[in-house]
């Protein structure tokens, strides 16, 4: 399976956020993106998505045959909100996640061990700190099973343990022949990943629509 971007270009109200983006991602590889605020990481992530239209160039999957024909149906996208319900217990929320994405390698109890949270899966998610939320939220990469991992700032809010707890499960999806594309601002431990640096189009905001 391939991801490829070709003149890729985004917008934001209007204005280009960025454009001449090109890359191509095989089975195991990863891409880390990376520039400063506003540079348009998170636009990039969710026009790869489907979430936000494409302005010009594209991006497409290839080789995903009939279970993965398109990156909507091959792709987990964990964006600044964890997307999960408060008032739901933390497993309650990964089994809506489980029976909407699909079966992965874990049950829900096993995906919460394997973020450290075993045993809380009956607190509601709302009772969570900051960085158990985003565990959590990790949690359903591992539920069910998409080949393309789209990850926003994954690590923002972990402490020290859980992030090396977390490269280690990127690590083994690209081992598994996963892709990720991941931004962020703090290094992911992703060895041998390739980078896209955003921001060169930022003093010609505005001026493309
Ligand atoms: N809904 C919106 N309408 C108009 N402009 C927006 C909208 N959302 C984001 N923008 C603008 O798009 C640009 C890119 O934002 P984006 O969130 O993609 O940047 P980023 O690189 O992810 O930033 P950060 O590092 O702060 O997370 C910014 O200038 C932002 O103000």
């Amino acid at each position: 399976m391939r991801l490829i971007a070709e003149n890729l270009g985004g917008e934001r109200g209007g204005d280009t956020v960025f454009a001449g983006i090109g890359f191509a991602l095989e089975d195991g590889q990863a891409l880390v993106v990376t520039g400063p605020n506003g540079s348009g990481k998170s636009t990039l992530l969710r026009v790869i998505a489907g979430l936000l239209p494409v302005a010009e160039g594209s991006v497409k999957i290839e080789g995903g045959g009939e279970a993965f024909p398109s990156i909507a149906s091959a792709c987990h996208y964990l964006g600044h909100q964890n997307a999960m319900k408060p008032a739901l217990s933390v497993a309650e929320n990964l089994r809506f996640w489980r029976d909407f994405n699909g079966d992965g390698q874990l049950g829900v109890e096993e995906a919460l061990e394997t973020v450290g949270l075993g045993g809380i899966g009956h607190l509601p998610f709302g009772y969570l700190s900051t960085g158990q939320r985003r565990r959590s939220a990790i949690a359903k990469l591992l539920v069910s099973h998409r080949p393309l991992w789209l990850l926003d700032e994954p690590t923002a809010g972990l402490d020290k343990a859980s992030e090396g707890r977390f490269a280690g499960l990127m690590t083994r999806h690209c081992a598994d022949g996963g892709m990720i594309v991941a931004a962020t601002h703090l290094p992911l431990g992703l060895d041998g990943a390739k980078g896209l640096v955003m921001g060169e189009l930022l003093p010609q905001q505005g001026t493309a629509s």
